[in-house]
């Protein structure tokens, strides 16, 4: 597997060996060893995955930017299947030297990447394609009220969204999130 660091120390980007013959590919999606052992090299934890997800979207349909309050934050492990996606996390640990940072990158189901995204950041995605197959791990049930929405194209954090061309798609939630002021304000980050 390898390993690409991004501008964020906490954000991993990993690349999953891919063995290819005549009848196809094959690759580990997950394995509890190697990436526990991975972490455990960079001097971060390593997590216990509870729960997997999986969406599909549109082309321009949007979801984000999401995270769960203690005790419930979520880390994730977030991959493409089929299809093309464009992933943004952001910072959002007050106490952190990159807090309010993001890192996005582009996952597809051909390039097989997958992004570590630790408990304490938001996190969000833009499908580039229909039929855009999203799957992730949560090392954190599902917990509706502790869910927060910080709105996806908030001034401050100035993310630079690839949507141009793109009829955008977006929940009543995500039109509705708390721009980034509001969240630190109401106690909302980490
Ligand atoms: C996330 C989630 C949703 N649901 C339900 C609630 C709702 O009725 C329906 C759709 O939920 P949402 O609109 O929140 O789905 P979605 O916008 O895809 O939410 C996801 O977005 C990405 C960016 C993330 O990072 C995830 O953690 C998650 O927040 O599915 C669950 O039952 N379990 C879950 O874990």
């Amino acid at each position: 597997m390898n390993i690409i660091d991004t501008k964020i120390p906490e954000l991993l980007i990993l690349e999953p060996r891919v063995f290819e013959d005549d009848r196809g590919w094959f690759m580990e999606s997950f394995n509890h060893k190697s990436f526990t052992t991975l972490l455990n090299e960079r001097g971060f934890e390593a997590p216990n995955f509870v729960q997997d997800n999986h969406s599909s979207s549109q082309k321009g349909a949007l979801r984000g930017l999401h995270y769960q309050l203690n005790p419930f934050a979520q880390a994730k492990l977030v991959r493409v299947v089929q299809g093309r996606a464009w992933d943004v996390a952001v910072d959002i640990r007050q106490h952190s030297p990159t807090f309010g940072q993001w890192v996005g990158i582009e996952l597809t189901a051909t390039n097989h990447r997958q992004f570590w995204i630790p408990a304490g950041f938001a996190h969000g995605f833009i499908a580039l394609e229909d039929n855009t197959q999203f799957l992730y791990k949560t090392t954190s049930y599902y917990h509706k009220e502790s869910e927060r929405t910080i709105l996806w194209n908030d001034d401050s954090l100035d993310i630079n969204w690839p949507v141009e061309g793109l009829e955008l798609k977006l929940t009543e939630k995500d039109h509705q999130g708390a721009t980034f002021t509001q969240a630190i304000e109401i106690g909302d980050t980490f």
